[in-house]
């Protein structure tokens, strides 16, 4: 079953062509990261599932109902980029309350507990540090045992160390068959704490399947080595190579067949070549080569 179905979904701001032709399906039970950069219309995607905006064209389902009534049937808990908690309540009132709008909500020990909140349950919200409110948003997008979590830059405020904690939490919620959606910019996090990484820029998809496919999908490899001060004209020229970096006495070369360019490197040059490194691509030279090519 799908929980979530996009169908040529597209909305405008005006001028602006914020989502453009959206299709895709996200079956029941998967983590799934919409990894992109400023602007690509990963907020507009979410609100528009949430039922908060309407999509200039297309339709939109989850759990084969509209948004509305995914929303109004309890199925569909959110952690959007703002939204300020009441200040004079703790955090375990917060929850507490929150959680009473759910036909069948976890208990409230449990929400505090999943979202390491245990130890400041008492503690008034105008009290709490940027990355426990985020831990609070958290617990009250959880209270209601959604279906499907959707969370917008969720670890935007935290630290390093508040930032694994939350995705062990995020995780332990998706254990059991949940579905969750995460909106990210920060490729680690797709990596990491997704099975699906859908890439969107510009309002479209761009690439969707797993980091390694994505990975994969961009083919291309990087040879490295020290330059030292050496002048390297013609490294474009090699075989394969679709790009060249010098930078601190480093030459990095992106290429497609990383064998003959570093065969040509040896017989073709003259150079000194020290350090010499081949890596395949990582997420981050597919996700650049994915933006730019979209553009
Ligand atoms: N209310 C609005 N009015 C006009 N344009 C908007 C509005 N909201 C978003 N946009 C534009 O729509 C495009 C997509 O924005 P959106 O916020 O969905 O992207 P995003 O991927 O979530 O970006 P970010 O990572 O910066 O949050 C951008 O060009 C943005 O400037």
């Amino acid at each position: 079953m799908n929980a979530i179905a996009f169908a040529d979904v597209s909305r405008r701001y005006g001028d602006v062509l914020a989502v453009d032709g959206l299709d895709l399906t996200v079956e029941a039970g998967r983590t799934v990261a919409l990894l992109g950069p400023n602007g690509a219309g990963k907020s507009t995607s979410i609100n528009m599932l949430l039922g908060l905006l309407r999509p200039t064209r297309g339709r939109i389902e989850v759990f084969g109902h509209s948004p509305d009534e995914a929303v109004a049937r309890g199925e569909v808990g959110a952690m959007l980029q703002s939204g300020e908690l009441i200040p004079e309540l703790t955090v375990r009132e917060l929850v507490a309350f929150v959680r009473r709008l759910y036909p069948s909500p976890l208990g409230l020990d449990e929400v505090l507990e999943m979202a390491d909140l245990t130890g400041l349950a008492g503690r008034r919200a105008a009290k709490l540090s940027g990355g426990q409110t985020q831990r609070v948003r958290f617990a009250l997008a959880i209270a209601g045992a959604p279906r499907l979590l959707v969370l917008d830059e969720p670890t935007a405020a935290m630290d390093v160390e508040s930032r694994l904690r939350f995705w062990e939490a995020m995780r332990s919620y998706a254990e059991g068959g949940r579905t969750v959606l995460f909106a990210t910019h920060y490729l680690q996090e797709a990596d990491e704490n997704s099975d699906r990484v859908i890439v969107v820029a510009g309002g479209r998809v761009v690439a969707d399947g797993t980091a390694a496919e994505i990975k994969a999908g961009a083919g291309g490899h990087t040879v490295r080595f020290t330059l030292g001060g050496q002048a390297a004209a013609g490294l474009e020229a090699l075989p394969g190579v679709s790009a060249v970096e010098i930078s601190a006495g480093t030459a990095t070369l992106r290429t497609a067949d990383p064998d003959a360019t570093v065969a040509a490197l040896y017989r073709g040059t003259t150079l000194e070549v020290r350090d010499l490194r081949i890596d395949g691509a990582d997420l981050e030279d597919a996700f650049l080569s994915l933006v730019q090519e979209s553009r």
